[in-house]
């Protein structure tokens, strides 16, 4: 949930504001996507739910528990125990196999052995990477990181994942992969909410907002629409908020 969130960027004449009076909330189980232009203030907006910026104003919250009270500490415990992220870069570390990659969040989250192979085997057969688990990240490809980088993210159960244009480097091939993986885990209960440019990414979730120059602008719930009909909606959508 977040109420009135506002940030800027610098102080005086260089200052900047990312966003002003953002008011939104998430629901349990929903698929939010975030569309807006380059420098609409998206990533920033991710960002200070991932409590890796802090927002100027206003408060934030997941399941009721205010954010911006958190201390530095708290917040990386806060991320490793209720949020999966997944990066348009992949963000896996070359020097670890891709099985260390998935386990690095419940390494540092003290889970046991047994529990982690407990965990990644129903997941690595679900995202269809079992044969690539002992490879490493240079050893694969983009389409394959990005299916390692989404087990990562969902091996600690989160209670929301986060995307930043997780399509952004992939194929139109392995897009629709992802897309379709996040769609299934979606269904299954997870929680998503992902920041694209693409009208296609955006037509797999339940609801998408639209922000210009830091402020929602514009929002749109898919309902019964067909995928088809909801891409060209939002596509449509992006054309008038550009325009304007
Ligand atoms: N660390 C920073 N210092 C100063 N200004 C910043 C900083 N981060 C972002 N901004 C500014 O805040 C605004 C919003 O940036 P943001 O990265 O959130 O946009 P975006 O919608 O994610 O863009 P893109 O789609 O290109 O990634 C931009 O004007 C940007 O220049």
């Amino acid at each position: 949930m977040l109420n009135h969130v506002s940030k800027s960027f610098g102080k005086g004449d260089s200052q900047v504001t990312a966003l002003r009076d953002i008011r939104f909330s998430v629901e349990e189980g929903e698929y939010v996507a975030i569309m807006g232009e380059s420098g609409a203030g998206k990533s920033t907006l991710l960002n200070i739910i991932a409590t890796l910026e802090t927002a100027t104003g206003g408060q934030i919250a997941l399941n009721n528990q205010d954010l911006s009270k958190l201390k530095e500490k708290e917040k990386a415990a806060f991320r490793r125990q209720h949020l999966g992220f997944v990066f348009q870069n992949f963000n896996l570390l070359d020097t670890f196999n891709n099985r260390d990659n998935i386990f690095l969040p419940l390494v540092l989250n003290k889970v046991s052995h047994k529990e982690m192979e407990k965990r990644l085997e129903p997941l690595a057969k679900e995202l269809e990477i079992e044969q690539l688990l002992d490879r490493y990240p240079y050893e694969i490809s983009g389409g394959q990181k990005q299916r390692v980088a989404a087990a990562r993210a969902l091996i600690t159960n989160p209670d929301l994942l986060l995307a930043d244009e997780p399509t952004g480097a992939l194929d139109s091939q392995n897009t629709k992969r992802l897309l379709v993986l996040f769609d299934r885990v979606n269904r299954q209960g997870q929680t998503i909410l992902m920041v694209t440019h693409s009208s296609q990414a955006a037509s797999y979730a339940n609801r998408t907002l639209f922000i210009k120059d830091g402020i929602i602008y514009h929002e749109l719930y898919r309902g019964d629409m067909s995928q088809k009909d909801y891409a060209k909606k939002i596509s449509d959508s992006m054309t008038v908020l550009t325009a304007e």
